[in-house]
């Protein structure tokens, strides 16, 4: 088993990861410190691996939430779902939510419990790849409005992250390769060893091969974990995370939150991040060609549908969380492991890498 701890002074927590580790509840359940317990899962994982969880919650009072399965079901008013059956269930102010699932289910939960009472504990208990190595780490929580992706939200942070990699034998082969587009961002934005490392283990990863996963999973939380200990709320350097996140936003937007993938719009955005750079003489032609090439060996997209106008996609554009004043504020990408936030990217620029 791997550890990985995120270092915020009080509010620091560990990252478990290895196999075995739901059925551990010695280890994870000292991390709840009343006696109530929400599960927030889905239609799809609870099923799975709720009662594994369960057996965990021997003793303390328990109740579950279940969402329906998709990025569709990241809304607002499945929050407020949550909180009604937080209420409902007799949530005081030491309860703890349990996120068993992946990011739609880890965002949403993690939010409803940094609302009830303005703020409760919660456990992330990551149930795919993407959420292993993303979304279960760094407090971003929220969820996708209409108008955009994760428009509204809150910085709260988990009190333990449970990383079973034994769950991952169920995960389905898209959602599993899904999920390696955010390993390949961390290397990508800052550990040119750990892009050359994935070079090299691409087809042991692929095929799901435990030992190096394990590595890639650890190697990427404990990337993100120094950012966020150095930038917790995004005030500069954790930008950097964003790389190609502003057209992977739009794209899946634009398709209703039921086109792609997150982790397919990542890795499109990335793509496109990099031709941008390149048009901007910023980064180095041969280095986007490793990008491609290392994504697509990971079974990953590498260019957007044609199905979405590029005026449409720059109209979203506009709304991303970076941009200031009516200013386009783009991750641009200097080559392998170094990214760097750039303000006033022209449009037409934009537009000319969309098309
Ligand atoms: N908070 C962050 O820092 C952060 C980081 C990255 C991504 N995200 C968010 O995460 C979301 C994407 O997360 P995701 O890729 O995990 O998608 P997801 O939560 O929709 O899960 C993917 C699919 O896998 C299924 N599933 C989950 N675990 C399974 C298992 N073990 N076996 C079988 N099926 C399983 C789910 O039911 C779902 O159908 C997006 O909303 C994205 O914006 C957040
Ligand atoms: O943790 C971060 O910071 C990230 O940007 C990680 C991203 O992979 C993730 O998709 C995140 O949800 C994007 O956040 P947003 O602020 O662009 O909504
Ligand atoms: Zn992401």
């Amino acid at each position: 088993m791997e550890t990985v701890d995120v270092d915020l002074a009080g509010r620091s927590y560990p990252v478990w990861i290895g196999p075995g580790l739901i059925a551990d509840s010695a280890r994870w359940r000292a991390a709840i410190r009343g006696r109530h317990v929400l599960v927030v899962s889905n239609t799809t994982v609870a099923p799975l691996y709720l009662d594994a969880l369960a057996k965990g919650l021997d003793g303390l009072h328990w109740s579950s939430y279940l969402i329906g399965d998709g990025e569709i079901h990241k809304t607002f008013a499945n929050v407020e779902r949550v909180l009604e059956a937080l209420g409902e269930f007799g949530a005081t102010r030491d309860a703890c939510v349990i996120a068993l699932g992946g990011g739609v289910v880890g965002d949403l939960a993690g939010f409803a419990a940094a609302c009830w009472m303005r703020g409760i504990d919660f456990i992330q208990v990551p149930t795919t790849l993407l959420a292993m190595v993303d979304s279960s780490v760094g407090g971003k929580t929220g969820v996708n409005l209409p108008v955009g992706k994760n428009l509204a939200g809150a910085f709260h942070q988990p009190r333990a992250v449970v990383a079973d990699i034994d769950v991952l034998t169920t995960l389905p082969q898209r959602e599993y390769r899904a999920g390696l587009a955010e390993v390949v961002k961390g290397a990508a934005i800052g550990d040119p060893d750990f892009f050359a490392w994935l070079e090299a283990h691409a087809d042991e990863l692929a095929a799901r091969e435990a030992a190096p996963l394990i590595e890639a999973i650890a190697r990427k939380c404990r990337y993100k974990a120094g950012v966020v200990a150095r930038d917790e709320t995004e005030q500069g350097e954790r930008a950097l995370l964003n790389l190609g996140h502003t057209f992977g936003h739009a794209l899946e937007t634009a398709g209703n939150y039921s086109e792609i993938l997150h982790g397919e719009g990542v890795a499109i955005g990335m793509v496109l991040a990099a031709h941008l750079s390149e048009r901007l003489g910023m980064s180095p032609g041969g280095d986007t060609a490793r990008l491609v090439a290392l994504l697509q060996r990971l079974g990953l997209p590498t260019e957007p549908s044609k199905a979405h106008a590029a005026s449409r996609l720059l109209e979203l554009m506009r709304l991303d969380k970076k941009n200031t004043a009516g200013t386009l504020r783009l991750i641009l990408w200097r080559g392998i492991g170094k990214a760097q936030i750039v303000s006033g990217v022209a449009e037409a620029d934009v537009l000319a890498v969309l098309a």
